[in-house]
């Protein structure tokens, strides 16, 4: 099977770059084994809606990496309107923050429209397409209709909620008719994939059967995927890094104290308000605590053109500085507040150096820093992971410190737990956790859904000859081809 993979993010090509979100980090290692082409947005925008504009086609392990320019008219409207402005909250179950312009849903499918074009000249008799995301729910349906008959997936790497908050997107009902273009639909939770079918039955009317739902556009298998992590190599970047320099310098600092560590997206859905609140509890209601404990947060700028992300970076910011100015002494603070992104390299360093991994979102698909923080531990004195019982993670992770993110006083007690667990029962929650990990690496989400997709289609549609395409394909040439011009987004 020839392999084209479709997402708006993509890895950075250069080795010890920060990595933006946890889909480009995950596809990363198995994209450059499998030799598949990566197509995504190339950070830029042009004018103009022409299929050939490739800024760049390079080699990636393996495989390839295709980076297409978007369409400058659409681009705001597509990428900081209807995906991140209607489709993320309502996603993670906050449609009090829909906020979409009139225009948004058409230059959404505008975008979906144009991605469509500029994958026929990828396709080849055996190619599968495998769209990665909400930002491209409708993509299978603008394939179908140029023509391709070819095998296409589609993961979802949100939760996907209930019918009800699903509602409040404009245009639900046309979106998820689209998805039932693909031939494999995988979520992350039992729940995403229960609230998805629910939403099938109930609003469109339709059966389902054993996961397989019957639409105008034939047969979609719906099915659960979750997605993993490089579990040892992750683990040998982590012993390894001990001797980075930004690493030792980290460790140098702490003065015995002990470390808890988030790392997250400076996103709402990540629940960094109500993390900063427990641990200002926690120092509140156990002074004892103070000087022997401190929380480093790497809250990664992310998406800081809507208004709801500024509105939280500053709330945050506040936030800390008013903890530090209360808990505070000359020499100690108990917050150590980051607005910056490390390579993964210093953060499985980072991660073996706390003794507590605190991840707490209100919502989340996955959360693989859950899955890399239990990896990066030291066998012999591993930390305690702290977990929401909101991310995706949970289901496997179970014998971390499960919280409920809304119970400040829950999560403060958790983390003080936390901190004083003995060595015998970390390590007992420790080893149950990497046995679950080692179950469900990143390579086995990669077989497992690649082998689904080609049995969901083998069952559901007779893969149409390439006469039947609307165009030829041209070959991809790996090699730079075009300019890279257009106007920065990311
Ligand atoms: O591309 P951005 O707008 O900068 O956002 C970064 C990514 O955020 C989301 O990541 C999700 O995927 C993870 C891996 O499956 C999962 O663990 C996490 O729970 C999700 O939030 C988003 O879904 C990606 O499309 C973005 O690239
Ligand atoms: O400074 C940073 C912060 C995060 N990450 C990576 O970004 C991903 C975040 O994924 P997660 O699923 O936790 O959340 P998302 O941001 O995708 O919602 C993880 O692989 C992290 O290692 C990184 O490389 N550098």
């Amino acid at each position: 099977m020839n392999l084209v993979v479709v997402s708006n993010r993509v890895a950075r090509a250069r080795a010890n770059e920060p990595l933006t979100g946890g889909l480009a980090a995950a596809l990363l290692p198995v994209v450059e084994k499998s030799g598949a082409i990566w197509v995504g947005s190339s950070g830029r925008v042009r004018d103009g809606l022409h299929k050939d504009s490739f800024a760049e086609v390079q080699a990636l392990g393996a495989g390839a990496l295709a980076l297409l320019d978007l369409p400058a008219a659409h681009y705001g409207g597509y990428y900081e309107g209807f995906a991140n402005s209607a489709l993320w909250p309502a996603l993670h179950s906050r449609s009090d923050l829909i906020h979409v312009s009139r225009d948004d849903y058409q230059s959404y499918r505008e975008v979906n429209a144009f991605m469509a074009r500029a994958l026929m000249r990828f396709r080849k008799p055996d190619t599968a397409f495998w769209i990665q995301d909400y930002h491209f729910l409708s993509l299978g349906a603008e394939l179908r209709d140029l023509g391709v008959r070819h095998p296409i997936g589609f993961f979802l790497h949100t939760p996907w909620p209930t019918r009800a908050i699903i509602g409040a997107v404009p245009h639900h009902r046309d979106l998820v008719e689209a998805m039932l273009a693909y031939d494999l639909i995988g979520f992350q939770t039992d729940d995403d994939c229960e609230n998805f079918l629910g939403y099938l039955q109930s609003e469109l009317g339709l059966k389902i059967e054993d996961g397989v739902v019957t639409s105008r556009h034939g047969k979609s298998r719906c099915a659960v995927f979750p997605i993993g992590i490089d579990v040892e190599k992750f683990a040998l970047q982590a012993a390894k890094a001990s001797s980075h320099p930004d690493v030792s310098r980290l460790r140098r600092s702490l003065h015995g104290e002990q470390l808890a560590i988030g790392v997250d997206r400076l996103d709402y859905s990540k629940g960094l308000v109500n993390r900063i609140n427990a641990f200002d509890r926690m120092l509140t209601s156990q002074p004892a605590l103070k000087r022997t404990v401190t929380l480093l947060q790497i809250a990664t700028p992310s998406r800081g053109t809507i208004e709801a992300y500024g509105n939280l970076q500053s709330e945050l910011a506040k936030l800390v500085s008013d903890v530090n100015g209360r808990h505070g002494e000359t020499d100690w603070m108990p917050i150590r507040y980051l607005n910056r992104g490390y390579s993964q390299t210093v953060l499985a360093g980072l991660y073996r150096t706390a003794r507590v991994g605190v991840v707490t979102p209100l919502h989340d698909g996955m959360n693989l820093v859950a899955k890399e923080y239990v990896a990066a531990q030291n066998p012999a004195d591993p930390g305690v992971l702290v977990l929401s019982k909101f991310a995706g993670a949970a289901n496997e992770l179970q014998t971390a410190l499960l919280v409920n993110p809304h119970e400040i006083d829950g999560m403060a007690r958790a983390i003080a737990t936390a901190f004083s667990m003995p060595l015998t029962e970390r390590r007992m929650r420790w080893e149950a956790m990497m046995r679950k990990l080692r179950a469900g690496t990143i390579q086995q989400w990669f077989a497992d859904f690649s082998d689904a997709l080609e049995d969901a289609q083998a069952s559901n549609r007779t893969v149409v000859s390439e006469s039947v395409a609307v165009e030829s394909p041209k070959p991809w040439p790996l090699h730079l081809v075009g300019s890279r011009s257009g106007a920065g987004i990311h």
